[in-house]
């Protein structure tokens, strides 16, 4: 549904260019649920933006939806859904009369009955809430609004920035449910970007994450997590006068030999192990500790999470590096 080689884009020119995008390679199938993901500034937007015909690429090539995004762009756009970060509704209008005018925009045979359709699925059918302009809506009904705009013309491939930001917890899993639903029953495409550890995990077949430009791991949640085998152990450090970066360098020194830690990254003065057998091996941990005369504060054993898998490929944590 999706295939891009080496896709990139840079702002502006001489010293103050911005490599936005460096040369993204990406391929998704059709029916898959795909997540974007990578801190603030990694260049989701950029590539999605370049995906959906909105911005030129410096370079790259792509197909989108069986068209070739440099010479039929039109066609692209005719085949694609693409719902913004932070809507494109005018907050004044109707709900409804926004999704008319989308519908004869595209054309759509059966505009009423296709609106009742989508109103039905995103739960808009509520007593004249497509009467209700935008703005005197919910976040959540403002946002499947959103999603319905990009889906009145049932596109095969749907882009989504960002679609929950801002949401409450209810109303993000309630918008996850119904992305769901769209590829289950229609076997639409999705491709999110989202900075969202959870939403991804919850939600995504695959992933790809990016990072300053570039896609540095992509798979499937599961996939991704077993890169990072092992359990992961984080010790927090006491810091007892001394400067915390000294006291880690010294815990990492006494454990880097252990012959059960894979790997140790010092973090905001606390010391993040992958171990084999956490279990087993955390009182030996301790006790190297001990011995050089390391104070322990706190102490947290976890199976491997995403952003465990940011920090492996990067060095950095997802949180830190947005
Ligand atoms: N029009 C522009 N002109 C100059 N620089 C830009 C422009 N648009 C984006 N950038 C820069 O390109 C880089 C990537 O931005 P982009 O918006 O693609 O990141 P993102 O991953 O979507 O971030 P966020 O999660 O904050 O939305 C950033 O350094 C950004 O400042």
């Amino acid at each position: 549904m999706i295939e891009a080689w080496g896709l990139a884009r840079t702002f502006g020119g001489g010293r103050g260019a911005v490599e936005a995008v460096r040369g993204v390679d990406l391929s998704v199938a059709s029916g898959e649920i795909v997540g974007f993901l990578g801190p603030n500034g990694a260049g989701k937007t950029t590539t999605l933006r370049m995906l959906t015909t909105l911005l030129a690429p410096t370079a790259g090539s792509a197909t989108v939806a069986g068209r070739d995004l440099r010479s039929d762009p039109a066609g692209v756009r005719r085949h694609i859904g693409y719902v913004a970060q932070g809507g494109g509704t005018d907050p004044s209008v109707p709900a409804g009369e926004e999704l008319e005018l989308q519908a004869r925009l595209y054309g759509v045979a059966d505009p009423a009955g296709r609106i009742a359709e989508l109103a039905r699925r995103l739960e808009l059918d509520g007593k004249g809430l497509l009467e209700r302009p935008s703005g005197a809506m919910s976040g959540g009904q403002r946002r499947r609004l959103d999603v319905a705009l990009g889906l009145v013309h049932r596109p095969p491939l749907v882009f989504l920035d960002e679609p929950t930001t801002g949401l409450d917890p209810q109303s993000r899993g309630n918008l996850w449910e119904h992305i769901r639903r769209m590829r289950d029953r229609d076997g639409t495409t999705v491709f999110l970007t989202t900075h969202y550890l959870d939403e991804a995990d919850a939600l995504c077949d695959r992933i790809l994450i990016i990072d300053r430009g570039l896609i540095v791991a992509e798979g499937s949640p599961a996939e991704l997590k077993r890169r990072v085998s092992g359990d992961v152990v984080t010790l927090e450090l006491a810091a007892s006068g001394v400067p915390p970066e000294q006291v880690a360098g010294r815990a990492r020194a006494a454990l880097a030999d252990h012959p059960a830690v894979r790997e140790a990254t010092v973090l905001d003065g606390s010391l993040r192990l992958t171990v084999d057998d956490g279990e087993r091996t955390l009182m030996g941990l301790i006790r190297a500790l001990d011995e050089a005369g390391v104070e322990l504060a706190g102490l947290r054993m976890a199976r491997p999470t995403l952003d465990d898998v940011f920090l492996t490929v990067t060095g950095r944590s997802l949180r830190d590096a947005a």
